[in-house]
């Protein structure tokens, strides 16, 4: 089994990138060129929640596009400079 230190990692990595570009998805994802780092990453995420629902009402590879929405929506949060702990303690204030 896979334990959620998976998600950290992966954000470990995406700072990374962010902060040292290289030749990758991510990195070019993040980069102003022809269009602005912020419009190609928000385009992603509502690329992929239409993705996601569609593979809802197919039942059809949900688990990875929820896995692209939720990847991108991290990508967002990274480049926008907000720690992984921000977003998990956000959560943890809702818990009742
Ligand atoms: N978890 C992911 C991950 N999930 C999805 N994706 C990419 O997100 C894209 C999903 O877009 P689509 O489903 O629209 O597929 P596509 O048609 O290939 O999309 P486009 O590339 O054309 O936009 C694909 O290119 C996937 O490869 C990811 N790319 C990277 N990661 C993680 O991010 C890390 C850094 O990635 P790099 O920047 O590639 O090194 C990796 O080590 C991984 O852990």
């Amino acid at each position: 089994m896979v334990d959620e230190g998976i998600l950290r990692e992966v954000y470990r990595v995406l700072e990374d990138r962010r902060d040292r570009p290289i030749d990758s998805y991510t990195s070019r994802l993040m980069r102003d060129d022809d269009k602005r780092a912020e419009d190609k990453i928000l385009e992603k995420i509502g690329e992929e929640a239409a993705e996601v629902i569609i593979a809802s009402k197919n039942d059809e590879n949900l688990v990875e596009e929820a896995a692209d929405l939720i990847f991108h929506t991290l990508l967002l949060l990274v480049y926008k400079g907000v720690p992984l702990d921000s977003l998990l303690e956000e959560f943890a204030a809702r818990r009742k």
